[in-house]
C-alpha cells in the first residue's frame, strides 16, 4: 500500500483486518460459544481474561496521559470510569469478578494474576507497552478491535447461556453494557483515525496497530487452547478439576 487511501477506503481496510484476524474466528472462541468447552476451560478463560480486563484502564490511562487536547481527554476518560466505576463494587472490573465468583473462583487467585498463563501475562503487558511506545495514532487505532466486539459478545453470550447450565444472565452481566459502550468508543476512535491518518505511512501504521491488537487477543486464546485442550498448563498456572476426567475418557 503506497497510495493514500480515502477515509472510506481506510475504514474498509481496518474492517477487513477484523474480518480476517479478530478472535471471533479463533477455535477456542468457537468451542466456548458452542458448549464444547469443559467447565474447567470456561473457568480458565474467565480467570485469564481478568488480566486483560484489569489492564484496560491502565492502558487507557497511559493513552490519556499522552493527549495534549482537553476535549480528547474528556472523551477518553469515560473508558476508565466504565471499567473502574465511580466507587468500589461498580464498573466493568467488578462485574468481571461477579463472573469469576459465580464460577467458584477465589478472588485472590483471580485478582493477583498468579494463576494466569505466562502467555496471558506477556500478551497483556505487550498491549500496555504498545500504547506507551507507539504514536498516539497507533495507540488509539489499537482500540479499534472494539468495532467488532459487539458481534462476538452477542454470539458468545447467547451460546454460553444456551450451552452451559452453570451460566446465568447474572453471571454474564458484564457483557450487558459493553456493546453500547464499545460502539460509542469505537465510533470515536475510528473517526479520530480517519481524520489523523493523513499519509500512506500513517495509514499503514494505523492498520498495523489493529493487526497487532488482533494478534494479541488471538495469542491469549492460542495459549488457553494449547494449555487446557492439547497440552497442559504451566505448572504454576490454574489447574482444572476436570482435566483428569477428560483424559481418562479419551
Ligand atoms: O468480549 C470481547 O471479545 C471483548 C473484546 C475486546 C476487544 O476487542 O479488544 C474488548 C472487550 N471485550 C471488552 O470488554 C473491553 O472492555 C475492551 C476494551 C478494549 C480496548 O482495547 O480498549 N477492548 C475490549
Amino acid at each position: 500500500m503506497t497510495e493514500l487511501l480515502t477515509a472510506d477506503a481506510l475504514e474498509a481496510a481496518l474492517r477487513d483486518v477484523g474480518a480476517t484476524r479478530y478472535h471471533h474466528l479463533h477455535p477456542f472462541q468457537l468451542r466456548l460459544q458452542s458448549g464444547a468447552c469443559s467447565r474447567g476451560e470456561v473457568e480458565a478463560w474467565a480467570l485469564n481474561r481478568y488480566l486483560y480486563q484489569a489492564c484496560i484502564p491502565q492502558k487507557d490511562a497511559a493513552i490519556l496521559a499522552r493527549m495534549d487536547d482537553a476535549q480528547l481527554r474528556r472523551e477518553w476518560r469515560q473508558r476508565i470510569i466504565d471499567h473502574d466505576g465511580e466507587r468500589e463494587g461498580e464498573g466493568g472490573i467488578a462485574k468481571w469478578l461477579k463472573l469469576t465468583d459465580d464460577l467458584g473462583l477465589d478472588r485472590e487467585d483471580v485478582m493477583s494474576g498468579r494463576l494466569a498463563l505466562p502467555a496471558t501475562k506477556f500478551a497483556v503487558n505487550a498491549y500496555v507497552s504498545f500504547v506507551k511506545d507507539r504514536s498516539l495514532l497507533e495507540a488509539i487505532a489499537s482500540s479499534l478491535t472494539e468495532l467488532f466486539s459487539p458481534m462476538v459478545i452477542k454470539i458468545r453470550s447467547a451460546g454460553m447461556l444456551e450451552n452451559y447450565d452453570f451460566i446465568t444472565p447474572e453471571t454474564l452481566a458484564y457483557f450487558n453494557k459493553r456493546p453500547v459502550q464499545a460502539k460509542r468508543d469505537s465510533d470515536f476512535a475510528l473517526d479520530y483515525v480517519k481524520r489523523y491518518a493523513t499519509t500512506p505511512e500513517l495509514q499503514r501504521a494505523a492498520i498495523g496497530a489493529l493487526e497487532f491488537k488482533c494478534s494479541m487477543l488471538w495469542a491469549m486464546l492460542d495459549a488457553l487452547e494449547h494449555a487446557y485442550l492439547y497440552a497442559k498448563p504451566w505448572p504454576d498456572a490454574f489447574q482444572t478439576a476436570d482435566r483428569g476426567q477428560r483424559q481418562a475418557a479419551e
